[in-house]
């Protein structure tokens, strides 16, 4: 029997291609980091993100976490762990083991644009317009050598750090080339892609395990499209007292607490540096939102708020001077974040 013809007008159109976005946030075990990830959810909402956060959760975090953030509006999503190949290394910190799992985000597909988030970062400022940029690249911030986190490493050794790069001059004649730029992975915008996805599972297959697991890796992985953004998307802590020269808290659009004892659900402040008047400030902050209720998901608010916005044109944001600034940015040179911003 011949195949029943469909006429032109009637065929199925093809599939448009996915242009959903989201924010994308890692969970993992028992613990508390699921504070970190509704004052996250909660942040976002405050900055009227357009976008939902979606979270990768590990098969260990438990129901009643997950059910907390789907009343915060979160998208659960879980996924399997991602382990590195058996090696003896020494991590930073023991527990970065799991964050290779973070690479599972590369299978989201059926998001065109996403803006990996750290649970223990906490978003101020709308930065929905970096969405915008243009695709091809991995955009994030750089990092900071400057840690005791990174005396493993020949530029802690010589004290040469990349947010200061003039300071103490790298010699390549005596120390080889000079390390591509870094960037810190708990904030960065990608494009899931199952080709990606696979080429760096099988990477990671054949790449023996360093201090800083999957940040090391997905540095390795991605840097000839690594393109740096300001570090008013992801204020590092530590450039408070290793770059104050490098930070204007007013423009700071996103903080990450990661400084040793700086999560801000668990705060005691009795670690070094956590007496700081700007620590104690970004604490509270960060607190202050958390413990907001008026920042709590409402599901018929949004329902209605959808409908109203429906109407409504989000205030645009002038992306053209970041935009060209970003294509013609050399390696070393920043963009500033765009004004409207
Ligand atoms: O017990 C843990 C440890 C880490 N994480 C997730 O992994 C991310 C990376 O770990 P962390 O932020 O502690 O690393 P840091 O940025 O402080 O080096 C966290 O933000 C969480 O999203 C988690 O969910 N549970
Ligand atoms: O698994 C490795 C982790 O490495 C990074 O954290 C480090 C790094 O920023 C150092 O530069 C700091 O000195 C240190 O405090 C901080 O914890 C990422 O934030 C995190 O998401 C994750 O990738
Ligand atoms: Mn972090």
């Amino acid at each position: 029997m011949a195949p029943e013809l469909v006429p032109a007008s009637v065929k199925p159109a093809a599939k448009p291609p996915a242009l959903s976005r989201a924010y994308v946030t890692f969970l993992a075990g028992t613990g508390d980091y699921v504070k970190g990830v509704v004052g996250l959810a909660k942040g976002l909402r405050k900055a009227q993100s357009a976008y939902p956060l979606v979270v990768a959760v590990l098969p260990d975090v438990p129901a009643e976490h997950r059910r907390i953030l789907e009343e915060q509006g979160c998208i659960v999503r879980e996924i399997e762990p991602v382990y590195p190949p058996e090696n003896q290394t020494q991590f930073a910190m023991a527990y970065y083991v799991i964050n290779y799992s973070k690479l599972r985000i590369w299978e989201f597909v059926e998001y065109s644009k996403m803006i990996y988030l750290d649970g223990d970062i906490q978003v101020f400022d709308n930065i929905d317009h970096l969405f915008d940029l243009e695709d091809g690249y991995f955009y994030a911030v750089m990092d900071c050598f400057c840690e005791k986190t990174w005396s493993h490493t020949p530029q802690y050794a010589v004290g040469y750090c990349q947010q200061c790069p003039d300071k103490v001059q790298w010699r390549e004649e005596e120390m080889g080339p000079r390390p591509s730029l870094y960037f810190n992975a708990g904030m960065f915008v990608y494009e899931p892609s199952l080709a990606t996805y696979s080429d760096l599972l099988n990477g990671l297959k054949v790449t023996p395990p360093t201090p800083f697991a999957e940040q090391d890796f997905l540095n390795m992985y991605f840097r000839n499209v690594y393109k740096p953004i300001p570090n008013v998307y992801n204020l590092v802590l530590a450039m408070l007292w290793r770059h104050p020269e490098n930070v204007d808290l007013e423009k700071v659009k996103v903080v990450h607490y990661c400084a040793a004892g700086s999560k801000p659900w668990r705060y005691t402040g009795k670690e070094e540096n956590m007496q700081r008047e700007d620590i104690k400030m970004l604490v509270k902050k960060w607190q202050d939102i958390y413990e907001d209720e008026s920042l709590d998901y409402k599901k018929d608010a949004m329902a209605a708020g959808a409908a109203a916005t429906a109407g409504g044109v989000a205030e645009p944001v002038n992306m053209q001077p970041f935009i060209a600034a970003l294509s013609e940015a050399g390696a070393v040179q920043y963009v500033t974040a765009p004004s409207a911003a």
